[in-house]
């Protein structure tokens, strides 16, 4: 399968990483384009990518239309190729944030597949998570192609379109918030004599583990804090400065923060 990119920002450079590493599609399958030459061509020669110069070469050559650029720029480009997009058989598949399958079909064509997604950048470590929601037009074979395509960049996690601004949220948004919280750690070590690169990797290793605890033991949460927190030790007391200094109100206010569309 060709897949094209519009659009060679950060979230479509983590998904070709993501292809690449796996060694399971040929690089000059994937075909990019995006506004300003010097923004792709020199991405396309590092990872010997196929760059053309429009957004409807791209379509013609293309099996599945990555739609990755800002909401904003979505209605100049969809107007370009709209009718390229009818031609062939082909899939558009969109990363636009908080962009509907019904928009996305009321600017395009009503007999296209379409697939709405949100991804995060982890799919660059191929330790993404990938929700998806698809219109009636999406047939059994579409289906197959692109589950087995994108699972390459990690979890494909089917939704309902109702769920994805919320769901979208939690695993679109949050990897900058974690980075946030590891970066806060491994600063305040760096106070208390520890190099900010050893901090780094301990955060980012301990945060890894903690993580796996919860999806793999299928525990909740509360229950792995109190197996941490021995009595009258170090861990309860930072807990409660935590709570003290209104981190879960903050954690409260970023997640509405998000859902205010
Ligand atoms: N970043 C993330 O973690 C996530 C992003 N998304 C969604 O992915 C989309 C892209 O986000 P992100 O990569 O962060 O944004 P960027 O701003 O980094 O990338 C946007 C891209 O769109 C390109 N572009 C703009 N106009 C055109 C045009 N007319 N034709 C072709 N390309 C064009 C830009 O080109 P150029 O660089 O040449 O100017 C740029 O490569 C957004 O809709 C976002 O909501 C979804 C989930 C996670
Ligand atoms: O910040 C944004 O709007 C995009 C969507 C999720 C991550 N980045």
């Amino acid at each position: 399968m060709k897949i094209g990119f519009i659009g060679v920002g950060s979230m479509a450079k983590a998904m070709i990483k993501g292809f690449v590493n796996s060694k399971n599609i040929n690089s000059n399958d994937i075909l990019i384009h995006s506004k300003h030459s010097n923004n792709y061509v020199n991405f396309a020669k590092e990872y010997g990518l196929t760059a053309v110069s429009t957004n409807e070469e791209l379509v013609k050559n293309s099996d599945c239309i990555v739609l990755a650029v800002n909401p904003i720029q979505v209605i100049d480009v969809l107007k370009d190729i709209r009718e390229l997009l009818s031609v062939d058989n082909k899939i558009l598949l969109s990363i636009v944030w908080n962009y509907s399958l019904n928009r996305l079909e009321e600017l395009t064509d009503y007999d296209l597949p379409i697939f709405r997604t949100v991804p995060n950048v982890n799919v660059e470590v191929n330790a993404g998570s990938l929700l998806y929601a698809y219109n009636e037009n999406v047939s059994e074979e579409n289906l197959n192609d692109i589950v087995s395509n994108f699972k390459l960049l990690g979890e494909m996690i089917n939704l309902t379109e109702n769920k994805l601004n919320t769901a979208g949220a939690l695993v679109g948004c949050t990897p900058a918030y974690a980075y946030l919280f590891a970066d806060a750690f491994s600063r305040i070590a760096v106070k208390y004599g520890l190099s900010k690169s050893e901090s780094n990797k301990m955060i980012a290793q301990s945060v890894k583990g903690s993580m796996d605890m919860i999806s793999k033991s299928n525990s909740n949460p509360t229950d792995l804090m109190d197996e941490v927190c021995s009595p009258g030790g170090s861990t309860i007391k930072g807990l409660l400065a935590l709570k003290e200094n209104g981190f879960e109100k903050a954690i409260d206010k970023c997640f509405d923060a998000t859902q205010d569309n």
